[in-house]
């Protein structure tokens, strides 16, 4: 089984991402296309990832009117990826309209739908000093991944340190899947609510979604194998 590690492809253009890959010898592991590299390249990147069999979550965070979400979503499903996202602050209307799309355009495969609840780059402060969010951010996440489960979701980005009370109240099946996952050591960048790989697995995350620790690693490779070593020996790590 392909272990559920998805390598954030955040390049500039397709070819510094394809060539990242070729480079460090990442053939086949699963990844994800955001806005950065999408808004470049379109389609024809989804095309040849594919091709060389990667695991495919795109993450375009769809956030609009529950009809252009339905739009969107249709073609994007038809793009045959793993793993498409909305906002889940787009509202319940929002997600079902995105599950109607995804199940109108899907194509071989039926893509997970999944909805961010509160970004992981967010803590307590700015939830509250910019957002005006009264509730405690990860009783507000939970609310969240519970609004997105009642809409059709098929699970959640959230931080690591929330996924275990997600799991809790909607269920093992309902998947967890979580950014801001750094290897001890890395910088912290723009991210909050973060953990290690074994520390986010201790907690019930899903699928684990990376990106600098290992693209802006001094050895990418290195430091990708110790993901998928945290990933399956976490009790061995802090
Ligand atoms: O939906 C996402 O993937 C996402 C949601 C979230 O709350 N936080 C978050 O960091 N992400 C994405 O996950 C990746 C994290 O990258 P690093 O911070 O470099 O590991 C980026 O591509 C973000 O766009």
């Amino acid at each position: 089984m392909q272990i559920p590690i998805y390598l954030a492809l955040d390049f500039p253009t397709g070819e510094e991402a394809l060539h990242f890959l070729d480079q460090h010898e990442l053939a086949d592991i699963p990844v994800k296309v955001g806005m950065e590299l999408f808004y470049r390249e379109g389609p024809s990147i989804i095309h040849q990832l594919k091709e060389n069999n990667h695991p495919i979550f795109l993450d375009l965070k769809l956030h609009d009117i529950p009809n252009t979400v339905k739009s969107a979503m249709r073609n994007l499903a038809g793009l045959d990826v793993d793993i498409l996202n909305v906002h889940a602050l787009g509202g319940a209307k929002m997600i079902e309209a995105a599950k109607d799309g995804l199940l109108q355009g899907a194509q071989k495969t039926e893509p997970k739908l999944i909805a961010v609840t509160m970004l992981t780059s967010m803590n307590e402060e700015t939830v509250r000093s910019d957002l005006k969010q009264p509730m405690e951010l990860a009783a507000y996440a939970l609310h969240l991944a519970e609004l997105s489960k009642a809409a059709g979701a098929d699970g959640v980005v959230c931080s690591p340190l929330e996924a275990a009370s997600i799991k809790a109240a909607c269920g093992a099946d309902f998947l967890t899947v979580t950014p801001g996952i750094r290897l001890a050591g890395s910088e912290q960048n723009d991210q909050h609510r973060i953990a290690t790989p074994a520390g986010a697995r201790r907690m019930q995350a899903d699928y684990l979604v990376i990106g600098r620790s290992v693209t802006a690693a001094a050895n990418p490779k290195k430091a990708y194998e110790q993901v998928i070593e945290e990933w399956k020996n976490y009790d061995n790590y802090n």
